[in-house]
């Protein structure tokens, strides 16, 4: 294996003692747990609104399968975000300084112009990540072949998660009487981007965290995960892990469905553990809803997820990490 080190920020380097890549013996790799994970599974292609429904309540999650995302566009996007990440630091630095796609790392909240917002030592997320706004396509700039051909399988995966969360959307809408005719700005797919991340691997990988339990801000977001593991969910307290399983796509609630359904249904709480000899790659879409669109329900203030965002960003700096739809419940004595 080659050394992969000068590709990871400097920030996520081993020690001067192991700069060579640490010698990895046998069956030391975090295993594939052979059973599968309890978590609900929904066929796209035969969608039963119950058990849709009985997902996003008692859930907050499920895995979709029969999505008809053709395997092979899953593997080639896989593969290409793990030859961009590759790209040694400096270069990949220099690749996304002018580009409408913004490169991070330690964090994963960044300001609307992509900028990360740092948030001190002690909160580090150990990965890096590419943010894909996918409204904005069309400006890359193919400066380098790699993106020039990168741009292709985007814009085929938008196509594809485009589908996606408006068939499910739809159903959900149905179930929670929401307005047909607000569709649109409850999901609104011009907010919709791409989180791609690589998990460096980490020889302190209990002792670091890839991402800290958290709920996502979105309406929905749709996760694919390489095979690597260490993704876990919570359900009645308890963390299980979330398997990779080939060709299948996570579906999370996030803050604003649960606001829009007035807790109904529930942003399901996740999080991403380190592996010691593994790098990680997953790739996450997250979908908003309008803007200047105010949500009202009788567990919130009436908010817009602008003012969300903001806040989530006050906190994140102030604190250190988002305290979310707490931030806007009505207080009731
Ligand atoms: O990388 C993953 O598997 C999850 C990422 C995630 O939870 C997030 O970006 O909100
Ligand atoms: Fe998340």
């Amino acid at each position: 294996m080659g050394s992969t080190y000068a590709s990871y920020p400097p920030l996520f380097r081993p020690l001067e003692s192991q700069t060579q890549d640490a010698f990895e013996p046998e069956n030391t790799a975090k295993q594939i747990p052979n059973s599968t994970d309890p978590l609900p599974l929904i066929d796209l292609q035969c969608l039963d609104p119950e058990k849709l429904r009985e997902a996003c309540t008692d859930w907050g999650m499920f895995r979709l399968v029969n999505h008809g995302i053709p395997p092979t566009l899953l593997e080639k996007f896989q593969e290409h975000t793990k030859t961009i990440f590759s790209i040694p630091f400096e270069s990949k630095h220099a690749l996304f300084k002018s580009s409408v796609l913004g490169y991070f790392w330690g964090t994963t909240v960044l300001t609307q112009s992509g900028v990360a917002l740092s948030r001190g030592p002690n909160n580090i997320n150990w990965l890096e990540g590419i943010h894909v706004p996918l409204s904005q396509l069309s400006e890359l700039q193919p400066q380098d072949s790699v993106i020039a051909s990168f741009r292709f399988i985007l814009e085929e995966y938008k196509e594809h998660l485009s589908r996606l969360v408006t068939t499910l959307f739809k159903t959900m809408a149905l179930d929670l009487n929401l307005d047909p005719s607000q569709q649109n700005k409850y999901l609104s797919e011009s907010t919709g981007y791409l989180r791609l991340y690589r998990y460096p691997r980490c020889s302190m990988a209990d002792q670091n965290q890839g991402i800290e339990a958290h709920s996502d801000s979105s309406v929905l977001s749709i996760l694919l995960q390489d095979e690597v593991g260490g993704f876990e969910a919570v359900k009645d307290n308890k963390w299980f892990n979330v398997d990779p399983i080939p060709n299948s796509l996570i579906v999370n609630i996030g803050d604003m469905m649960q606001a829009m359904s007035n807790d109904e249904y529930r942003s399901a709480t996740h999080r991403v553990n380190l592996n010691k000899n593994k790098d990680r790659i997953s790739i996450g879409y997250f979908v908003f809803p309008a803007d200047d669109f105010v949500i009202r329900s009788s567990k919130y203030k009436p908010f817009t997820y602008n003012d969300f965002r903001a806040q989530v960003q006050v906190d994140a700096k102030s604190l250190g990490f988002k305290v979310g739809l707490d931030r806007f419940k009505v207080i009731q004595d």
